[in-house]
């Protein structure tokens, strides 16, 4: 699958928060959003999963030269983000068997693999709302890589994480994103050294 931004820029009001990216994200490869607080990475990775619609250019989806309509996309991707919400009330367990009720497990994984690689066995039957920050954070780094599709977009994945909530990530990403589309949008390099292109959100202001 390849991703294809054309001219795409993004404004909110009359503040251009980039313009006029045109850019290839080939399948199986690795990139890293960067840039300083506030210019721009996560929005656009919200425009690349097509949460927010570009203010000029366009967006799309392609698989074998064939365009994938963008009712599809959400398909695709899998996705985390320090922003993004978990249902507090669900209990880990809960939380795991529901995320896949909508996406596909990497096959040859099941539900309790998942929770065994999260190294939260203890933590099952919790409620989320009594996690610390670290733990839903590795959460939802666990439920977006071992989700079947062929794209992975993480921002800044290692927020909350300890030392070894870091080496953690790294061994998830070394297991479960060899085949994908990786796209992290970053500003601290242990998150994205795997990373072999480098986009900077400064080359487009
Ligand atoms: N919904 C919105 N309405 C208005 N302005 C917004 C909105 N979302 C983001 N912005 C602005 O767009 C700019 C880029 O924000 P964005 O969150 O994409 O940056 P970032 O590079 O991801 O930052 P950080 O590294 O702090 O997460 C900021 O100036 C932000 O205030």
């Amino acid at each position: 699958m390849d991703i294809k931004l054309s001219a795409a820029g993004r404004r909110f009001n009359q503040e251009w928060i980039f313009r006029d990216i045109s850019y290839t994200f080939a399948g199986g490869q690795k990139y890293a959003i960067l840039g300083p607080n506030g210019s721009g990475k996560s929005t656009l990775l919200s425009l690349i999963l097509g949460n927010l619609s570009p203010s000029e250019g366009e967006v799309s989806y392609s698989a074998d030269g064939i365009a994938i309509p963008e009712a599809e996309w959400y398909r695709q991707s899998s996705f985390a983000a320090p922003y993004l919400d978990l249902v507090e009330e669900f209990t880990l367990q809960e939380t795991i068997a529901f995320h896949f009720k909508f996406k596909d497990l990497i096959p040859g994984l099941n539900l309790r693999a998942v929770l065994d690689l999260l190294g939260l066995s203890r933590s099952e039957d919790k409620a989320l709302k009594y996690f610390s920050s670290g733990m839903k954070q590795r959460t939802k780094l666990a439920l977006a890589c071992c989700t079947d599709a062929p794209l992975l977009l993480l921002d800044e994945p290692t927020s909350n994480l300890d030392v070894q909530g870091v080496s953690w990530y790294q061994d998830l990403i070394a297991q479960f994103a060899a085949k994908k589309m990786v796209i992290i949008g970053s500003n601290q390099e242990n998150e994205y050294k795997f990373c072999d292109h480098h986009l900077q959100i400064s080359d487009y202001k």
